[in-house]
Order: C-alpha cells, then sequence, then structure tokens
C-alpha cells in the first residue's frame, strides 16, 4: 500500500495487537496500519462505539476485524480452558451482500491463521436452509458473520440466542445496511443484543439513513470521518464522455479491442439484460468477458470474483442492482426514498424476436415474465459494495449509475490500497431508463457527482476522443449491435444460467477440497447464439488508427504518436525493468494519461 494512505508513524505493533493477529498481518505482508486502522483500532480496543467514514480500498475491513478478534482472543485467555464459557458467539459483523459475507469471512480466516484453534466463524449469509445452519449456530462460533434478512431470522426462530453473549456488533457498509427496507431488520437484531454491547458502523459513505439510526445502534460514539488527502483523490482519474447509446458500444469496442486499456476491467450495466447485449456485441469481435449478476448462483458468482482476482480474466461485465436495495441519494430528485425511481430497470424482453433495438417498456405478458425471472434473482447480491477486486486498471460505467452514492462505491473497485486506477463514465445523451419511461437523467445524477467529486478535491475531465478516427469502426459496430437481437440475448441468458448452474454443482466440491481441478470452469466462454462472423476478429491495417501505445492489437504493428486516445501511451522504457515482462505488463497505463492533463 502506498505511503500517502498508511499513518506513517504507526506500526501494527505500536496497537498493542495480540501477538498471534500481528503474526497474522506479518504473513500476509501487512506491516504499517492504514489511516482508518490507525484511528479506528485504539478506539475499538478502549471500547469506544466508532462511527467511521473512509475511502474505498482504504482497509475499514481490518480496521474491524483485528479488535474484534483481539478482544475475543483476550476474553477467552481470561477464562479456564475447557470452560463452558469460552464458547459463546461474541462478535456479530452485518453486511448487505452475501459477496461481501464471503469475503469478510475469508479475510478473518486469514488474521486467525496462528490462533484459528481459539476462534471460530461462521458465514450465514450463503444460501444453505435455515435448519442446516442452525446446528453450526447451536455450537455458539466465536464470530457470526451475515446479512441482516438472514440473522434475524435465526433470531427469531432461537437457532441462537445473543441476548447474554454478543460483545461486539459491526455494520459494515452501514449506510447501505441501515437504509430503507433494511430498517425493521436491524430494529430486529437490536432488540435481541445485550443492553450493553460495543458497535463499530464504517462505510465510504454516510448519509441521512445512518443519522436517524445512529441512535438505535450506537452510544456516545467517536465519529471518524477521513477525507482523502489531494495526493491520494489524484490516484482516481477519472474520465467523462457524453455520447448516445450506440456510440457507448463503439467506444468500449474500439478501447478493448485496441487495447487502450492495460490491464483488468470491470464493465458496470444496469440490468441483466444490458450485460448480456454488451456480452454478445463483444463476442462478435472476439473479445472474452464474463458476466456477473444476482441470476448466476452464488458459487458461480464467488468463483468469477475469485478468477478475476487470479487474473484469469481481463474483462468482467456486472450488473449494478444496488438501486433495488435502497442505493439512492438522500436528496436525488427522482421521488420520495428513490421509491419510484428505485423499480426494477428490469428490461422486458421481447418475445417476439422482432427487431434488436432496445426494449420498450413491458407489455403486460413480458411484465408477467419479468416478475417471474425476478425471483430467480438474488436481493442479496452486491459488487459494487465492498468487494476487493484486485489490480483493477479501469472501472467503466456503460451504463451511469443511478446515484451519486453508487457511483462512489463503483469507481472504487479501482485505485484500492493506495494503487492508481482510472474511471470511464458514459454518460448518455438519452439514458436507457429514460426510454424506459424512468425519469433518472444521467445527466442530472452526473452533476450530483461532479459536486461530490470536487468538493473531495477531484475533477471528472472530459475525454475528448478523435471521433474521426473512431467513426472508421462505426459501420462494423452498428452490424455486429444488429447480430445482437432480443432472442439472442434472451437464449444467451437461458444457456449462461444453465452452464452456471453445472459450473455451480461442480463447484461445490471446489469450495471443500479441490481447487486445482477445478480451472477448467471459465466463466468467460462464447454463448454465441447470434452468428459471429470471423473476419470481425480482426482489425483491417487500414482501420488502426496511429495512435502511440496500440502497436500490439491483433499484433499488427502501428506507426507511433499521431495523437488518438493516448490512454496507453508507453511509458519510456525504465532501464531497470528492461526486458522485464512483468514489469511492463503492470505498468500504469494512465500515467501519461495524467501527463496529458497537466499540459
Ligand atoms: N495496512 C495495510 N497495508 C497494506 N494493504 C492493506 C492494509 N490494510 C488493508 N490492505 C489491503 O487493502 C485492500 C482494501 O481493503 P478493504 O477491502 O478492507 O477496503 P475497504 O476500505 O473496506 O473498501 P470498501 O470501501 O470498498 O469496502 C485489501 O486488498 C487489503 O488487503
Amino acid at each position: 500500500m502506498d505511503e500517502a494512505l498508511l499513518e506513517k508513524k504507526a506500526s501494527f505493533q505500536s496497537l498493542d495487537l495480540d501477538d498471534r493477529l500481528l503474526r497474522a498481518l506479518g504473513s500476509m505482508g501487512l506491516v504499517h496500519p492504514t489511516l482508518v486502522q490507525a484511528k479506528a483500532i485504539p478506539l475499538a480496543l478502549a471500547g469506544k462505539d466508532v462511527l467511521a467514514r473512509a475511502k474505498t480500498g482504504s482497509g475499514k475491513t481490518a480496521a474491524y476485524c483485528l479488535p474484534v478478534l483481539h478482544k475475543i482472543l483476550a476474553s477467552k485467555d481470561a477464562l479456564p480452558v475447557g470452560g463452558e464459557e469460552r464458547r459463546r458467539t461474541r462478535a456479530l459483523i452485518l453486511v448487505p451482500t452475501r459477496e461481501l459475507a464471503e469475503q469478510v469471512t475469508k479475510y478473518i480466516v486469514g488474521l486467525i491463521k496462528f490462533c484459528g484453534k481459539e476462534i471460530a466463524v461462521v458465514n450465514i449469509a450463503n444460501n444453505s436452509p435455515l435448519h442446516m445452519q442452525a446446528p453450526l449456530l447451536a455450537e455458539q462460533p466465536d464470530v457470526v458473520v451475515s446479512t441482516p434478512a438472514k440473522i434475524v431470522k435465526h433470531l427469531v426462530s432461537r437457532s441462537i440466542d445473543l441476548s447474554q453473549s454478543l460483545e461486539t456488533l459491526v455494520i459494515d457498509e452501514a449506510d447501505l445496511v441501515l437504509s430503507f427496507g433494511y430498517e425493521d431488520d436491524i430494529k430486529g437484531i437490536v432488540s435481541r443484543l445485550p443492553k450493553i454491547h460495543q458497535s463499530m458502523l464504517l462505510s465510504a459513505t454516510l448519509n441521512k439513513g445512518v443519522e436517524s439510526l445512529k441512535s438505535l445502534v450506537l452510544s456516545a460514539p467517536a465519529i471518524l470521518k477521513l477525507e482523502d488527502d489531494r495526493e491520494e483523490a489524484s490516484k482516481l482519474v477519472q474520465y467523462v464522455v457524453r455520447c448516445t447509446e450506440d456510440e457507448k458500444y463503439l467506444l468500449t469496442y474500439v478501447i478493448l479491442k485496441l487495447r487502450l486499456i492495460a490491464g483488468k476491467c470491470i464493465l458496470f450495466v444496469n440490468d441483466i439484460e444490458r450485460s448480456y447485449r454488451l456480452k454478445l456485441f463483444l463476442e462478435q469481435f472476439s473479445i472474452k468477458a464474463c458476466v456477473l449478476n444476482s441470476e448466476l448462483p452464488l458459487n458461480s458468482r464467488y468463483h468469477i470474483v475469485e478468477e478475476f482476482n487470479r487474473g484469469v480474466y481481463d474483462y468482467i461485465i456486472a450488473t449494478d442492482e444496488s438501486d433495488k436495495m435502497g442505493e439512492r441519494d438522500d436528496n436525488a430528485d427522482e421521488g420520495p426514498d428513490g421509491e419510484a425511481a428505485a423499480a426494477p430497470v428490469e428490461a422486458a424482453v421481447d418475445d417476439s424476436g422482432a427487431g434488436n433495438g432496445e426494449p420498450k417498456a413491458a407489455p403486460a405478458a413480458t411484465k408477467k415474465a419479468s416478475k417471474k425471472r425476478k425471483r430467480a434473482q438474488d436481493k442479496e447480491y452486491g459488487v459494487s459494495r465492498g468487494i476487493d477486486f484486485k489490480g483493477v486498471a479501469a472501472v467503466i460505467n456503460f451504463d451511469f449509475p443511478l446515484s451519486a452514492r453508487a457511483y462512489t462505491h463503483r469507481v472504487g473497485r479501482t485505485a484500492r490500497a493506495g494503487k492508481r486506477g482510472m474511471s470511464l463514465s458514459f454518460v448518455g445523451k438519452e439514458s436507457v431508463q429514460e426510454r424506459r419511461g424512468d425519469p433518472h437523467k444521467d445527466e442530472a445524477v452526473f452533476e450530483r457527482v461532479a459536486v461530490q467529486q470536487r468538493k473531495r478535491g477531484s475533477e471528472i475531465a472530459p475525454y475528448k476522443f478523435d471521433m474521426k478516427q473512431v467513426e472508421g469502426f462505426r459501420y462494423r459496430s452498428t452490424d455486429a449491435l444488429h447480430a445482437v437481437s432480443r432472442n439472442a440475448i434472451r437464449e444467451a441468458r437461458i444457456k449462461e444460467i444453465k452452464q452456471e448452474i453445472l459450473n455451480s454443482e461442480k463447484l461445490k466440491s471446489y469450495f471443500e477440497d479441490k481447487p486445482q481441478d477445478l480451472h477448467f470452469l471459465r466463466h468467460d466462454k462464447a454463448l454465441q447464439p447470434s452468428q459471429v462472423q470471423p473476419h470481425m476478429k480482426h482489425i483491417p491495417q487500414y482501420l488502426l488508427p496511429k495512435i502511440a501505445g496500440i502497436a500490439q492489437a491483433d499484433g499488427i504493428a502501428t506507426t507511433p504518436d499521431v495523437g488518438f486516445v493516448p490512454f496507453n501511451k508507453p511509458k519510456r522504457p525504465d532501464r531497470r525493468a528492461k526486458g522485464s515482462r512483468r514489469t511492463r505488463k503492470g505498468a500504469d497505463p494512465l500515467k501519461a494519461l495524467g501527463k496529458k492533463r497537466r499540459k
């Protein structure tokens, strides 16, 4: 992690943490606490309630896990070995999604590497039925990780009783967990906890929802609002492009095919159908990408994130469905509590298969089908919040998010842990939601985002593509879009789910014992319900713009520096790195971009 994010004077040693935890931190290569860790850990160890806001990717997970684990170890060390009292559920960690619950649980498992016999952690956010989880909870694991909805069911059915034992309650992504829709669950949980316990609430964004429920959960809290310093803020370079719907596809094709962004990208779209539309569009050019959405089985979702982090895939097309979970701005002009506007933006699939344009408002029959499909989707899915995607070079908001908060969390999937990153957002001249009769307007949300970013010392610069050079690709892009009919999308969607259900069965055992056997389970296989024309795979020489830094597109060399989109302008060769493929691959693709802006 970069110096600026780390609290320079402190080391984890100076925080008086249990030796077993310090050893684990050492083995994870973590030496200096980040700012939020250095501030929050001593307060938590002193027994204070803590409300902390700190940037995405600034290490909030360890900021709450370490004091929770330290306190458990201290409590247990003070009790006789083998005594009944040692077995107690002392900490409850609430998160909004199953993905995050899995990640936090794994993080804790890493931290208890040297005290695994002393501390047991159980994740109940997965989709095992309640009756199968009950025996696990009867063992009274020291730490339970859950979504609010799941733990409240167990508390009501009395498969766990925390009323005497709980010492610490943590709410991660607190603003979302405490937002509209979760309130009853939170009240149900808090009413079943001991009167005196410690609470920690953390998020990169805090809102009015937190204010109103603060008194329910916190008592005389220490409040940490850790602003980014300028240097830190500048690590994320943000761009916006105003374009039409078709141009979104065109530009994405140009960016990915010419490899203008070197490294891994997450492309966010606003609904599931659009993720398949984009995937099939890219398939036309033999560009591989995985889709990630709430319809896929949980095991597949975990596996996709894991494999992406291991570097198996370059591109994920992620559907951000966070607006359905109440992810709206407090002062959004979309409607009270965002309710009207938060209506699902699920696309209606036209069964007639006629045409290939964007879906229009759903007729009654398709509404029924869409309702059915929604039931198959997982309400506790989410990848824009909290998920620690590793080494993401760029986030592309293919669809602009529906709230400024969602923007913060989406772009926070890059530039994590002090690293650099880039975001590129398409602001639609007419947004997809608008065309479906939703009053949401990209431009209105963008205005709020821009104001917020300015307050944080960041600007979102317009990125001016040289449209003359891009123009040459338009014909191919239009052709590819035509091939992606609604029938093709529907077929692809069904095929993917079937494929992933099969994968998921195999993945069950993967998560138990044989990871090495299952790497062949790729999630970015071509779905190809529409015919792919072989010539589209390659870019003919005459179309290649004379761009610096795209020399490797399809292996065809281009003449340097005539000034197209220098996203990937190569760094001057670093003498130390000469000949080192790894260094060149890992080089920051955005440095040249930063230089360009400063000129
Ligand atoms: N002290 C540290 N030194 C170096 N790296 C760290 C440190 N603490 C955490 N990290 C790494 O930083 C990354 C981001 O951490 P984490 O996921 O906890 O961030 P976060 O603040 O919870 O982000 P978000 O707001 O998106 O949930 C992780 O890969 C983590 O391992």
